[in-house]
């Protein structure tokens, strides 16, 4: 598979004598999103920190290779002596950003009222932005989000969450988050971060729609019916996808006929 790749190998990260993460092995490889779930105070943010090379492993090896990464923290730093404008033309420069390229990014988070006012003073909303835009415009091959929702407005988090969807298309994405429409929507796999380790979760899977022909209307007792046509003899039921096999034998098993099988919200 091609894309950028990070691989860690047995890491833990021990702080002021406290374990927040033990022996954690994993290779993640490809423009994917992959999205690291688990509870508050379970180690998220400090993977990522070890993953944008802010921490260091207390043990074990962490492979970045020579991936550009991008970071966004779940706090933006307080103390950064610069107004908006200056600190991202700062960070544009740096990473050879054109003007015209980050005037884009400042239109679209419509932060253009702020351009002059100093990081300290900025509201959560506008930092979380300003924090955004930095990580986008270092050009990333790794983009790490900590929670990157938290603070923006309805309309901005809609910008930002089809901004990321075309993300995909050039970078690896690594994000914590709250919220569904972020996770539906960019998430292709997800890790659950529990007691210190860390382990691949299945993506809560989408319901399937099964519609059939039957020949015996006691068929239908105890399924869930989305739609039901009398006259044809025919009905639709939904299921959750990993009891739509099972489901489709049953109703095979009842000379039924399966008309048609797709998945709830394709159409
Ligand atoms: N610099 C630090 N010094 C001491 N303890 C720390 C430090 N950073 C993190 N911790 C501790 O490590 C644990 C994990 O913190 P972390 O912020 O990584 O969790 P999280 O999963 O991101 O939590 P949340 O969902 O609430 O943001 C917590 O118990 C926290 O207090």
């Amino acid at each position: 598979m091609e894309g950028p790749m990070i691989e860690a190998k047995n890491i833990s990260k021990i702080i002021d004598g406290q374990t927040i993460l033990k022996q954690i092995s994993f290779c993640l490889q490809g423009n994917k999103a992959f999205f690291i779930r688990g509870s508050n105070g379970s180690g998220k943010s400090t993977l990522l920190k070890l993953l944008a090379g802010i921490y260091h492993p207390t043990h074990g090896t962490l492979n970045r290779g020579t991936n550009r990464i991008g970071y966004m923290p779940e706090h933006f730093p307080e103390g950064l002596p610069f107004r908006v404008k200056e600190y991202l033309s700062i960070i544009a420069n740096f990473h050879g950003y054109s003007k015209k390229e980050l005037k884009e990014y400042i239109q679209l988070f419509s932060i253009e009222a702020f351009l002059n006012t100093s990081l300290k003073q900025c509201s959560k909303g506008t930092k979380q932005k300003v924090g955004i835009i930095q990580a986008l415009i270092s050009k990333p091959d790794i983009l790490l989000l900590d929670e990157p929702l938290t603070g923006l407005d309805q309309e901005s988090q809609q910008v930002f969450i089809q901004l990321l969807d075309k993300q995909k298309r050039n970078s690896m994405i690594i994000f914590t988050a709250h919220e569904n429409p972020l996770i539906e929507k960019i998430a292709d796999e997800q890790f659950l971060l529990e007691a210190g380790g860390l382990a691949k979760s299945n993506m809560k899977s989408r319901k399937k729609q099964i519609k059939f022909k039957y020949t015996r209307v006691d068929i239908l007792q105890n399924l869930q019916l989305v739609t039901h046509n009398r006259n044809e003899k025919t009905a639709v039921l939904s299921a959750n996808s990993d009891q739509s096999d099972p489901l489709l034998l049953h109703l095979l098993n009842n000379q039924c006929s399966i008309l048609e099988v797709w998945e709830e919200g394709e159409r």
